[in-house]
């Protein structure tokens, strides 16, 4: 078909968009990549505010548009101009904005529930700790009491013991020196022992009592202030003793807000009567549940959801991928009707040229079989390469000269100003070629993050998917180089101060925070530890808006509250300096509020001293690697180039939903120790007949291979180069079936 054609088709399909609009029917838009799904998105929000803007003006209504990453939402923003009618967010910020003001009321009913269910699961923890020998004297109710009336008593000395690295011996002495201990059997003998097993029972015990407490303060019936429940968005995990909660359950206290209470409903339908969301495959479950319960609600209103995406486009577990439409089907009638969506299938491809769409229509090898919108789009290249591995042996550094080599040999098929993106798989190869390999090894060697983890918790480009060790790290820096910035704001060094701090106080905090390049991060945190103790000392002559400015400082980029900061000098050993702070909360988020307790392995004394000076040791080699190198990370993570940069390198994962002319992919068997052969038995698959199938498990990896095989091709516009490590004799055939031309590729070593 001629291009004119096509555009002829393609305008017929976005006409059957905008019927769906004009009759509110809920639809969804089903394309393959780079079909264009983002621009039929920002087309069918224009209609909206082409032809119903009168409406919206009368009943002060939005549209909605969902995004999954706030680098979509900026983009669509910039695409669409500033309008007031349209709020683009990302699903956390839209619902944080809907809920919050149930704080006071509904949540807390929520948060009470989470509070008890987890307290079970501590509780039923406890239970089991206190089989083990050491701590069974603890079974008993009374025992269990005063162990805790103990735990009041010394948990600030405690913690305080704790994160100074307090020697074993010496940790047990100073425990001991209570009345207390007399009054709990065994104690001595038993209970402190092995002061690991003391230690993680402690923690718990104690934790139990902050949950304990936190329910208390929620049921109390005559509190005088309305206790408040909070979404972090600043922290990658829940702090609900704290009465603060973060991204998956903001998730699921809005779903159960939704489901409990039909006004809730009610408000988004009248105040959003569309919603669209983008990339609707990487969505959690529960935000989908929750449109299909608005839809529902809303039968015979004007309201309708329409979502975008490509369910072979899913690269996260925690996205529903291709269920959406089962979810659809298994929402109960609940006599208000069955949910439906219309489904929209674009086939046409927009971005690349076509060898490469022939490519990934292979890939996909389902119904949506795309065509290039423009026919004579028919300049592209793909060449796929194993690699010669005759005469030597791979290990890392050689695999980074290969890849270099590669790269190399593609640049001298492109014209002078041509930049190369190079996917990489391996993610110690990602770091080493953007300069921060040696981040990469200590947070390896710190061994707080799974192994087949690491790939999202410390590559990912989307915040809220780091680890929350590693967010603490970026935010670190991030208000390092906001504070050497000049070109930063005010507000975007303090937030919204709703103008409680002078411009004079504010630009005279600026000017103390920012230090003289200092080393590494561990430098950072001293400097700013200084400052603040040197306010909190001049303490008289700090005026209140100094101290607004620095709680505003602190809220803005870490997140927290530090209110006692100044009243310190009253009560010393009450509270902790910033340095404390951040560094016991690094602790704390690396390691966990309870480090993992293992009935089986006791440690003596000297291996528990052995551990913990291990771990503080990590934390000193992650804070002391040079500034520099953790800029590179944040640039990263940023997705922030330079131009001259000729070859920019990304993980599979980050480069979803971008595109670039030449992509080199760099691929072999596995991805991690933990899942061996990944693409290899991929591959292998290619050859099984249809009525062959594997066990549930087992397509659900081979779906995950394929898709991220499937996304990494489909972000090239013109030419994809795939380099392929390991020996493909065993798979070479079924290679055939998707590559024309596979070629040996020598290193000359
Ligand atoms: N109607 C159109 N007119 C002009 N350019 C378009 C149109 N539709 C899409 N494009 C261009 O085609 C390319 C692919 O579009 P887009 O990024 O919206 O695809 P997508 O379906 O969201 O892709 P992916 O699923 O891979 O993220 C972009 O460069 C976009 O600007």
């Amino acid at each position: 078909m001629s291009l004119k054609e096509n555009l002829s088709e393609e305008q017929q399909l976005q006409q059957r968009i905008f019927t769906a609009i004009d009759n509110f029917d809920s639809f969804i838009i089903q394309a393959g990549a780079g079909a264009g799904k983002t621009y039929t998105l920002i087309e069918s929000i224009k209609y909206i505010l082409h032809y119903k803007i009168d409406e919206l003006d009368k009943h002060n209504q939005k549209i909605m548009c969902i995004t999954y990453t706030n680098v979509a939402a900026n983009e669509i923003r910039q695409r669409l101009g500033e309008t007031q009618y349209v709020q683009v967010s990302t699903i956390h910020e839209m619902l944080w904005q809907q809920i919050k003001m149930y704080r006071r009321s509904e949540l807390t009913v929520l948060h009470l529930k989470k509070l008890k269910q987890e307290l079970e699961n501590i509780e039923s923890e406890i239970k089991t700790q206190t089989d083990c020998v050491n701590l069974s004297t603890l079974k008993t109710k009374e025992n269990l009491e005063l162990f805790s009336t103990f735990i009041e008593e010394k948990k600030e000395e405690f913690f305080t013991l704790d994160r100074n690295k307090i020697k074993a011996d010496k940790f047990r002495n100073q425990m001991m020196q209570s009345d207390l201990v007399e009054r709990i059997p065994e104690f001595e003998e038993k209970i402190i022992k092995s002061v690991d097993t003391f230690k993680k029972f402690f923690k718990l015990v104690s934790r139990q009592i902050s949950f304990k407490k936190a329910i208390d303060k929620l049921e109390s019936k005559n509190n005088d202030k309305k206790i408040q429940i909070d979404y972090d968005s600043l922290s990658n995990s829940d702090r609900l003793p704290a009465m603060k909660f973060s991204h998956d359950t903001l998730l699921e206290y809005s779903l159960a807000l939704a489901e409990k209470y039909k006004l809730f409903q009610k408000k988004l339908i009248d105040q959003y009567p569309y919603i669209f969301i983008d990339e609707y495959q990487d969505t959690h479950e529960s935000v989908i549940k929750l449109m299909a319960g608005l839809q529902q609600y809303s039968k015979g209103q004007r309201w309708l959801v329409g979502y975008f995406g490509d369910s072979q486009q899913n690269i996260y577990d925690s996205g529903i991928g291709n269920q959406i439409l089962n979810i659809y089907q298994n929402i109960p009638d609940n006599g208000l009707g069955q949910v439906k969506l219309q489904e929209i299938v674009k086939p046409f491809n927009r971005r690349s040229e076509q060898q490469i769409i022939e490519l990934i229509n292979k890939i996909r090898n389902d119904k949506l079989h795309q065509k290039s919108l423009d026919p004579d789009k028919t300049n592209g290249e793909v060449n796929f390469y194993y690699l010669d591995t005759e005469g030597y042996s791979r290990d890392t550094s050689t695999d980074n000269l290969i890849i270099k080599q590669f790269i190399e040999k593609f640049a001298q098929c492109l014209g002078d100003n041509e930049k190369i993106d190079c996917l990489l798989l391996l993610n110690r190869y990602v770091a080493s070629m953007s300069g921060f390999e040696q981040i990469y090894s200590a947070i390896q060697k710190a061994n707080f993050i799974l192994w087949d983890e690491i790939n999202t918790k410390l590559f990912a480009r989307e915040l809220d998917k780091l680890h929350p060790a590693v967010l603490r790290l970026y935010q670190l820096v991030t208000a390092y180089n906001n504070c050497i910035n000049p070109h930063k704001t005010l507000y975007d060094l303090f937030g919204d101060t709703q103008s409680e701090v002078t411009f004079a106080v504010a630009l005279k905090l600026a000017q103390l925070f920012r230090c003289k390049h200092p080393n590494n991060l561990h430098e950072f945190i001293q400097h700013i530890d200084n400052v603040l103790n040197d306010l909190c000392v001049d303490q008289n002559n700090v005026v209140l808006s100094e101290q607004e400015a620095v709680r505003f400082w602190l809220k803005k980029n870490f997140g927290f509250n530090f209110q006692n900061l100044f009243n310190r000098n009253k009560n010393k050993t009450q509270n902790i300096g910033f340095k404390d702070y951040m560094y016991g909360l690094v602790y704390e988020e690396m390691y966990g509020k309870i480090e993992k307790f293992n009935p089986d392995v006791e440690l003596t004394d000297e291996q528990a001293d052995e551990e913990i000076n291990r771990r503080h040791q990590d934390i000193e080699e992650i804070l002391n690697i040079d500034l520099n190198i953790w800029q590179q990370w944040v640039a990263f993570i940023n997705n922030e180039h330079n131009k001259e940069q000729t070859v920019t390198y990304h993980t599979y994962h980050g480069t979803k939903g971008e595109e670039y002319d030449n992509v080199a992919i760099i691929m072999e068997h596995n991805f991690g120790k933990n899942n061996k052969n990944k693409f290899k038995n991929y591959f292998a698959s290619l050859s099984l007949e249809p009525e062959q199938t594997y066990k549930e498990e087992e397509t659900r990896k081979l779906e995950n291979s394929r898709n991220l095989f499937y996304t990494a091709c489909s972000r090239a516009r013109k030419k994809l180069w795939i380099l392929y490590l390991d020996d493909i004799k065993d798979i070479e055939d079924n290679l055939k079936k998707l590559f024309t031309s596979i070629k040996p590729f020598k290193y000359q070593g």
